[in-house]
């Protein structure tokens, strides 16, 4: 059963000129052990998207389910325990997501109770080379340190969903790489990892990757499946779905040049 599911989901800001639709219809499944970026042009909609699947906003229409169960009918207390047990956030401002006052070793601990797992803070900075900062405040760290210490802090315990805000947009290869393989690594132990971003990086570290145009889903694609495709063992080969309408009787005329293969309408 997948961990989120969204049917037609509707999101409405106010904005001065009339309601802003964030989100007009989307569908969206979201599964454990898989890492899914969402991109899309600058007020897609990508933002809204990750703010409703993390239960941050409720939806103006559609329907939400977590592990089956529709969302609408939790009460605020409900959503509440979720969100601290089995969601985690990492913001577009890392320190939105971080506690101001706690050091870096201090912030890992907090999400452990907040979660109720046990968790070694030192070995958990050291994934995201933190080591030498555990006992440095937010406000000190480089951008770029705050950054990976909130992935690693919402990552504690391999949450059931961790959603990132273009995790890796301000940040070198190094930094980049190191959040990356931290979000791989929460994946492999299950947790759904979401992520909103431009970021060629993190684009190509991720399993399923879904393009939002004006809050409309304008494609999904699992990684590689737009490099390769199986030919099976009589040289059939399965047509993308969205190649199928260019060939409405079913029929094409194959020609094989220079190596390429092309395919016409007869
Ligand atoms: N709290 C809000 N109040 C009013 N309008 C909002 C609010 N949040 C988002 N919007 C509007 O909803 C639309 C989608 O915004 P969203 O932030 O989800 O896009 P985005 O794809 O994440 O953009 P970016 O890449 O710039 O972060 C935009 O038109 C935006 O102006």
């Amino acid at each position: 059963m997948p961990l989120m599911e969204g049917r037609e989901l509707l999101q409405l800001y106010a904005a001065p000129t009339g309601p802003t639709q964030a989100l007009r219809g989307v569908d969206v499944t979201v599964l454990g052990g898989r890492i899914s970026a969402i991109t899309g042009p600058s007020g897609s909609g990508k933002s809204t998207l990750l703010a409703v699947l993390a239960l941050r906003e409720r939806p103006a229409g559609g329907e939400l389910r977590h592990r089956g169960r529709l969302v609408s009918g939790l009460t605020r207390r409900q959503l509440q325990v979720l969100r601290r047990r089995e969601i985690g956030w990492v913001a577009q401002r890392p320190t939105h997501s971080l506690f101001p006052q706690l050091d870096a070793r201090g912030q890992i601990e907090q999400m452990a109770r907040f979660r109720g797992v046990r968790c070694d803070a030192d070995a958990t900075l050291a994934e995201v080379e933190l080591t030498d900062q555990a006992g440095v405040r937010p406000a000190v760290l480089s951008g770029g340190e705050q950054q990976r210490l909130a992935v690693a802090a919402a990552g504690v315990g391999a949450p059931a969903l961790l959603v990132a805000d273009e995790p890796t947009a301000e940040l070198d290869d190094d930094s980049a790489a190191l959040v990356l393989r931290l979000l791989r690594a929460r994946a492999d132990q299950g947790s759904a990892v979401v992520l909103a971003t431009h970021d060629a990086r993190a684009i190509d570290a991720a399993d399923t990757v879904l393009r939002l145009r004006h809050g409309v889903l304008s494609g999904a694609h699992d990684a590689g499946q737009d490099r390769t495709a199986t030919i099976d063992g009589l040289g059939r080969i399965q047509l993308p779905e969205e190649a199928l309408p260019l060939f409405p009787d079913g029929r094409v005329i194959v020609t094989v040049t220079d190596g390429h293969v092309e395919l016409h309408r007869p």
